[in-house]
Formats: C-alpha cells, sequence, structure tokens
C-alpha cells in the first residue's frame, strides 16, 4: 500500500532542498540562469517538440547532478572539515559529475541551437 501523506513529506523535503540550492550555491544559480537563457533562446526560435524535451533532460540533468555533488561536498565537510587526500579525490570526483553533465548539455545545446539558427537564416535569406 502506497502511504501518500509520507510521500507528499518527502516531495516537501525535497522542495526545500531544491529552494536551499539554488538560493545558496553559486554554481547552481549560474546554472539556473543559464536554462532561463536556454529557454528564452528556445522561444526566440522556436524549437519544436523534440527539441524541448531533449534541452529540458538535460538542464534537469545538470541540475540533479549540482544538487547531488552539493549534498556530497556538505557531508564531506561534515566528516572531515580537515585538508585530508581521500577528501580532496572525493570532491573533485563529485564536480567531475557536474563537469560532465555540463558538457553534455553545452554539447546538446550547440547541436539542437545551431541546427535551430541555421534554419533560421535558411528561412530568411
Ligand atoms: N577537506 C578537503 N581536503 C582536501 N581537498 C579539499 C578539501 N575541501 C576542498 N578541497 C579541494 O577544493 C576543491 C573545491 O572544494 P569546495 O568544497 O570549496 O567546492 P566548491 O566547488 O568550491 O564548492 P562551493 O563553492 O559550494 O564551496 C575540491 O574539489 C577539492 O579539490
Amino acid at each position: 500500500m502506497i502511504n501518500v501523506r509520507k510521500m507528499l513529506r518527502s516531495f516537501s523535503y525535497a522542495t526545500e532542498g531544491v529552494f536551499a540550492l539554488f538560493r545558496y550555491e553559486n554554481n547552481a544559480r549560474f546554472h539556473l540562469l543559464a536554462a532561463l537563457t536556454v529557454l528564452i533562446a528556445g522561444s526566440f526560435l522556436r524549437l519544436n517538440y523534440l527539441e524541448w524535451v531533449i534541452i529540458s533532460i538535460v538542464i534537469g540533468g545538470v541540475w540533479a547532478a549540482e544538487a547531488f555533488n552539493t549534498a556530497i561536498e556538505k557531508v564531506c565537510d561534515m566528516i572531515s572539515p580537515d585538508i585530508h587526500p581521500q577528501i580532496k579525490a572525493i570532491k573533485d570526483l563529485a564536480a567531475a559529475g557536474v563537469l560532465i553533465m555540463a558538457c553534455t548539455a553545452a554539447f546538446t545545446g550547440i547541436i539542437v541551437f545551431g541546427k535551430a539558427i541555421l534554419t533560421l537564416f535558411y528561412f530568411t535569406f
């Protein structure tokens, strides 16, 4: 049996996490701004249904990676406030996850927006 009340409580805690992410984390705020820019540019360029699906997935992927990275950083800072080579390795790997996802998003953006811009010019001239 699904406990709906418990699910709603978990959803509320997760929403608090989303607000904390964009309120306190500088990199997450940058990714939020980048996503808003992409949404505005996509509206101007009239991306099609599939292009919006792809853009939404990569934006969500970057935000999710940022959230996991922040959570890992906080665990590291709690368990080991001092400098430790293993903490460095863990934080660097977590940051690598964000970098990989951000590069994937950037590459996807170049492909999707590149095509949309070329199409725009094709119809204009
Ligand atoms: N306790 C530590 N021991 C060893 N190296 C660390 C430690 N804390 C941070 N570092 C190194 O510094 C880098 C940056 O860590 P930091 O926690 O400042 O993350 P950040 O990406 O700057 O995030 P934020 O701006 O949210 O603090 C890590 O990737 C790691 O290489």
